[in-house]
C-alpha cells in the first residue's frame, strides 16, 4: 500500500465466503470513525452484465461464475475514473431479475475504495488498478451452507436451484478460475467475515494511509 489520492484495495474469495461481511464491517465501522468522505465501497456484482434484452429463461442459463459474465471493462475504466478524482456511476443489479436495473448510483472520489468480488483477481487489467489485494479462504463446504442460507432468505432462490447452480458452475468455476486466483493476493484471511483480527489489521492499515 502506497501515499497514492486514491488506494484500492481488493477483497475476493469464493461465494458466501464472507467477503461482503468483512468488506462491510471494515466500511461501516471506519465511516463511523471517520466520517463517509474518505472511504467508498464497491462490489463487482454490480457489473454483472445487463440482460434485459434476454427473457427470463435465457438469463437463469448464463453462467454467473465466469469472468464473462462481468464487464470488468466498465470496472476497470471505474477505478481509473476515481483515481483521476473523478465521479462514476454505480450500476444496481438485481438477483431475482438477473440483469442491471434502470438506476444508478453516484461515487465521489475517495483516498480509500475498498471493492470485493468473486472474480476480481483473475483479470490482469483489473490487477493493474489494485493497490492491495485480500483473499478470504473460507471451506467450500462452509461458503454452501453460507450461500443455501442467504440464497433462498434473500436472493429469492430454492433449495433445488441453489444446489443445481452450484454443482453445475459455482463449484466448478471457483476450482478454475477463483482458486488460483488466490496467488495474486498480499493477504490471505481464513474463515471469513467474522475474522475479527483480520478486519482490525486492515482497518488499521486503512487509518495509517488516510493519516499521511
Ligand atoms: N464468519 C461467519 N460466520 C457466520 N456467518 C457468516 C460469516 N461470514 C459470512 N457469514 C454469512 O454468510 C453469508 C455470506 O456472506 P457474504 O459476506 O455475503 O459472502 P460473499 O460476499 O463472499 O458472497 C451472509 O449471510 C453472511 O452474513
Ligand atoms: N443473477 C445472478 C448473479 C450472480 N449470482 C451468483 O452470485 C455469486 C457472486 O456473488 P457473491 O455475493 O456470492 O460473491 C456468484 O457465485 C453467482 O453464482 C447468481 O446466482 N445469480
Amino acid at each position: 500500500m502506497n501515499t497514492k489520492d486514491c488506494v484500492v484495495i481488493a477483497i475476493a474469495g469464493a461465494s458466501a465466503s464472507g467477503k461482503s461481511l468483512i468488506a462491510n464491517t471494515i466500511f461501516n465501522e471506519l465511516c463511523d470513525e471517520l466520517g463517509t468522505e474518505q472511504i467508498g465501497i464497491i462490489s463487482e456484482d454490480a457489473y454483472y452484465r445487463n440482460q434485459s434484452h434476454l427473457s427470463m429463461d435465457q438469463r437463469v442459463l448464463t453462467n454467473y461464475d465466469h469472468p464473462k459474465a462481468f464487464d470488468h471493462d466498465l470496472l476497470c475504466e471505474h477505478l481509473k475514473a476515481l483515481k483521476n478524482k473523478q465521479s462514476v456511476e454505480i450500476p444496481a443489479y438485481s438477483y431475482t431479475e438477473h440483469t442491471r436495473l434502470a438506476k444508478t448510483t453516484t461515487l465521489t472520489p475517495k483516498k480509500i475504495i475498498i471493492v470485493e468480488g468473486i472474480l476480481l483477481l483473475t483479470d490482469p487489467q483489473l490487477r493493474m488498478q489494485l493497490d492491495a489485494s485480500v483473499f478470504i479462504d473460507t471451506p467450500l463446504d462452509i461458503c454452501l451452507m453460507r450461500r443455501l442460507k442467504r440464497d433462498i432468505e434473500q436472493r429469492g432462490r430454492s433449495m433445488e436451484s441453489v444446489i443445481q447452480q452450484y454443482t453445475k458452475t459455482v463449484r466448478p468455476m471457483f476450482l478454475q478460475f477463483i482458486e488460483p486466483s488466490k496467488q495474486h493476493a498480499d493477504i490471505i484471511v481464513p474463515r471469513g467475515g467474522k475474522n475479527r483480527i483480520a478486519a482490525d489489521i486492515l482497518k488499521s492499515r486503512i487509518r495509517h494511509i488516510l493519516a499521511k
